[in-house]
């Protein structure tokens, strides 16, 4: 069975009231994905999530972009992955590379890890992100940097038709500076081949990698086309009526 196509929106913390409303109305205006090889979910800061969800059209779901990593309580400020589920919002991204990376927040593997068991116990969808600094990359560790954060991630899986990876390479992020289709491709293709190793050619085949960084309506056509890539995952797009055209690409994909 082909992968189905997945494309996520990533609105990091941005927002007001009036520019959600804003871009609601604009991608509710594109055509119905409802029978389309293609899977949607926009993550809005979470106490947007509701506000998002009421003026959303219903083929576009709503994920948050982080939980607690066990069960809610005495955590002030953080939300548990009970609380998402029984607000029936099914995906949550996590491990995202500012997350991991911005010094005050500063997740590593392990915390990533648990995140990524526990919000599956609860029933939730997970979209986990990995991905090599520039130094990383410069210094030819973009492979062992992956497989690593895949490594720590992989024996938490319960079922992997309920989690997609997010290949985000950091240099990438919000820089202009999106990967190469290419260099895409070799990652993910390495992704792949590692759970084909370490988890079974079943999952390997199923499992959805999807890429992050700098997508846009012009430059996703082309990463769409390359084998190994099963969608994207968008930050600074995914506030803009541009967003269309990346769900959109799927086409290019098949
Ligand atoms: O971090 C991202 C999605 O999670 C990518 O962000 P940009 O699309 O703004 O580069």
């Amino acid at each position: 069975m082909p992968r189905k196509f997945f494309v996520g929106g990533n609105w990091k913390c941005n927002g007001t009231k009036a520019s959600i409303e804003e871009l609601c109305n604009s991608l509710n205006k594109g055509e119905s994905v409802e029978s389309s090889p293609v899977e949607v979910v926009c993550a809005p800061p979470a106490i947007y999530a509701q506000f998002a969800r009421e003026r959303l059209r219903k083929d576009f779901h709503i994920g948050l972009q982080n939980c607690w990593m066990g069960k809610g309580g005495a955590f002030t400020g953080e939300i548990a992955a009970e609380m998402i589920k029984d607000m029936n919002f099914d995906w949550v991204i996590l491990g995202h590379s500012e997350r991991r990376h911005i010094s005050e927040l500063h997740e590593n593997d392990d915390t990533v890890a648990k995140k990524v068991e526990y919000a599956q116990t609860v029933g939730l969808k997970v979209i986990a992100c990995i991905g090599e600094t520039l130094e990383e990359r410069e210094a030819g560790h973009t492979q062992q940097v992956n497989e690593r954060q895949l490594a720590a991630i992989a024996p938490k899986v319960k079922d992997w038709n309920r989690v997609v990876i997010a290949y985000e390479p950091v240099w990438a992020i919000g820089t202009g500076k999106v990967a190469t289709p290419e260099q895409a491709q070799e990652v993910h293709l390495f992704l792949r081949g590692w759970l084909k190793k370490n988890v079974s050619a079943e999952v390997a085949e199923s499992v959805r990698i999807i890429y992050g960084g700098s997508v846009n309506g012009k430059n996703c056509g082309e990463l769409a086309k390359q084998p190994d890539i099963d969608g994207f995952l968008v930050g600074g797009a995914s506030l803009k009526p541009e967003f269309l055209d990346i769900v959109g690409s799927f086409r290019s994909s098949l």
